[in-house]
């Protein structure tokens, strides 16, 4: 599955109509019944009234096409048109005709008051206003409608797209349908994941409508591909019965600093629950007292430090050579002497994957240049704001374009990236993209990305492909969050329980 730009859409549309010989009108047809077939599947649909309201575009012709297949299978279905009759053009004017001929009526949603009882008299709105063609602010009789809808709390399910809500950006200029649910058709739009979509789209659910997958490939698209439960499976490191410490391999956070002491633990502990065989834990002399009993599992190991950071020096006495990966940031802190460890670090022999997150990042940036020299596999794990820094520009920026520019830093200094967010983003040094299309606002909380950076550091030790290993991680810590929020509510869940209850969800992957 892929999350495609409206004009990915257009052309595996096209392709499918020129190339393959589906012509529009069938086109429109299939994806009419594809929908009516998944309000089924998905038990969406009620045997109170069923208000489908419809707009000028193809949209709205799928709507014509949903409404006269619920009529036929007995369904009491309303149908609404929020533009003038004159308005509808090419597929969708031919379907609304077959509704005409049909004796099927159709009310003109013009007039705000006649439409709010109108609308009130539907237990499920179905929302065929706009899809992927729409553009700017609402225009017409969209701007009192949509809103309308919206304050009427009824169970709402868009088609293709919420209303309102651009295909590419996800942005939403005045109001957008806020639907329950999302059925959209033949491929997530990529708008779908990017700004506050999620507060429109509801659950989403993939239409397959005829237009296959495939073709992604057989026009050469490049797509972020989104993350689903099978490819979470399938990255899961292999565990042999007879594996042993050596088998699933020795890792190493280095971190930690005066004000810092709970950040490189978390990291620590989240390594063990996740399969590793060994985790060394490098910290400033000054935090061993306090870390001595926390995590017996972890060999704890202390660097000589000054004013409160780990010096090069400190860290290098310790013996790397069997070492697979070192991931360098949780609560390091920002200091002069840690570029000299960054530094270092990139030059050293053994380890073959740095992770690099939090104030590592700061460290690491005037470096960057020199990663492909290296040889190294070197993954930085930015939330926004660091991303901002990493790229010299803003928050919002970044938040505007968070595909592109992961892309973009991945491609220029060879690294792989995990775009942190409520969608978190992987990009790879050769242009690819995947999309973690579940997020949790229970990991909004101090510690949740030092979580994170411990489960890629555990499966990159374990030998799973960096880009495997980060999306993974994200998808893994996510779900865990989810299913605890729906017991513990998303105030109450913390980067330790999420640690503990791990292995339930990793138990139902590798079952
Ligand atoms: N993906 C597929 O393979 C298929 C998709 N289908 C459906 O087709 C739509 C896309 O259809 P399209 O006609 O391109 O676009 P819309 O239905 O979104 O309508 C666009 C028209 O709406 C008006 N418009 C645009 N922006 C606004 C706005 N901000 N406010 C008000 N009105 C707006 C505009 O009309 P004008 O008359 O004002 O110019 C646009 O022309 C896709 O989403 C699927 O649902 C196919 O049915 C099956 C195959
Ligand atoms: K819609």
């Amino acid at each position: 599955m892929y999350a495609l730009t409206t004009a990915q859409m257009q052309a595996l549309e096209r392709y499918t109509i020129e190339t393959i010989g589906i012509d529009g009108g069938t086109l429109m047809e299939i994806a009419g019944n594809a929908v009516v077939m998944a309000l089924r599947e998905h038990e969406l649909l009620t045997h109170e009234r069923i208000a489908i309201v419809c707009g000028t575009g193809n949209n709205g012709g799928d709507g014509f096409v949903i409404a006269r297949r619920l009529i036929d299978l007995g369904y009491d279905v309303r149908i609404g048109l929020a533009v003038e009759e004159q308005q509808l053009r090419g597929d969708a004017k031919t379907q609304y005709h077959i509704l005409k001929r049909r004796g099927i009526p159709v009310t003109l949603l013009i007039e705000e008051v006649q439409t709010t009882a109108w609308l009130a008299s539907c237990a499920v709105l179905i929302d065929c206003l706009l899809g992927t063609g729409a553009s700017g602010a609402l225009r017409g009789h969209m701007t009192w409608l949509i809103p309308l809808i919206n304050a009427l709390e009824k169970m709402v399910v868009a088609i293709d797209l919420p209303s309102g809500l651009h295909a590419n950006s996800g942005e939403v200029v005045d109001a957008a349908i806020e639907a329950d649910y999302t059925l959209t058709l033949a491929q997530p739009k990529i708008g779908c994941y990017l700004q506050q979509a999620s507060h429109y789209i509801g659950e989403l659910i993939v239409v397959d409508i005829s237009v296959p997958e495939t073709l992604v490939d057989t026009l050469h698209m490049t797509a972020p591909t989104i993350v689903t439960p099978a490819l979470v499976k399938a990255a899961l490191p292999a565990r042999p019965l007879d594996g042993h410490k050596g088998t699933f391999g020795h890792g190493a956070v280095i971190g930690g600093s005066q004000h810092y002491v709970g950040a490189p633990l978390y990291s620590a502990k989240a390594v063990f629950h996740s399969g590793i065989g060994l985790i060394s834990l490098i910290v400033p002399e000054g935090l061993m007292p306090s870390m001595m009993l926390q995590a017996p599992e972890v060999l704890l190991k202390s660097a000589a430090s000054e004013d409160g950071y780990m010096t090069k020096e400190g860290v290098a006495l310790h013996d790397f050579t069997k070492i697979r990966a070192v991931a360098f940031g949780p609560g390091l802190g920002r200091a002069a002497q840690l570029q000299e460890v960054a530094a270092w670090l990139l030059a050293l022999e053994g380890p073959e994957t740095i992770i690099v997150d939090a104030d590592g990042l700061y460290m690491m940036k005037p470096l960057l240049q020199h990663v492909r020299a290296t040889g190294k596999c070197v993954i930085l794990t930015p939330h926004p704001g660091e991303m901002a820094m990493l790229c010299d520009t803003t928050i919002a920026e970044i938040e505007q374009h968070r595909f592109s520019y992961a892309r973009d830093l991945a491609q220029k200094f060879g690294v792989y990236v995990l775009l942190k967010g409520h969608r978190s983003i992987v990009a790879t040094p050769d242009g690819a993209q995947w999309l973690i299309p579940i997020g949790s606002s229970a990991l909004g909380k101090g510690g949740s990305g030092d979580v994170l950076t411990g489960l890629i550091l555990s499966f990159v030790t374990q030998r799973v492909p960096a880009e495997q290993a980060l999306y993974t991680a994200a998808y893994l810590q996510a779900e865990t969050a989810e299913k605890l929020a729906a017991q513990h509510s998303h105030y109450s869940v913390t980067p330790e329980m999420v640690v503990t209850h791990l292995g339930q969800l990793i138990a139902c992957f590798v079952k």
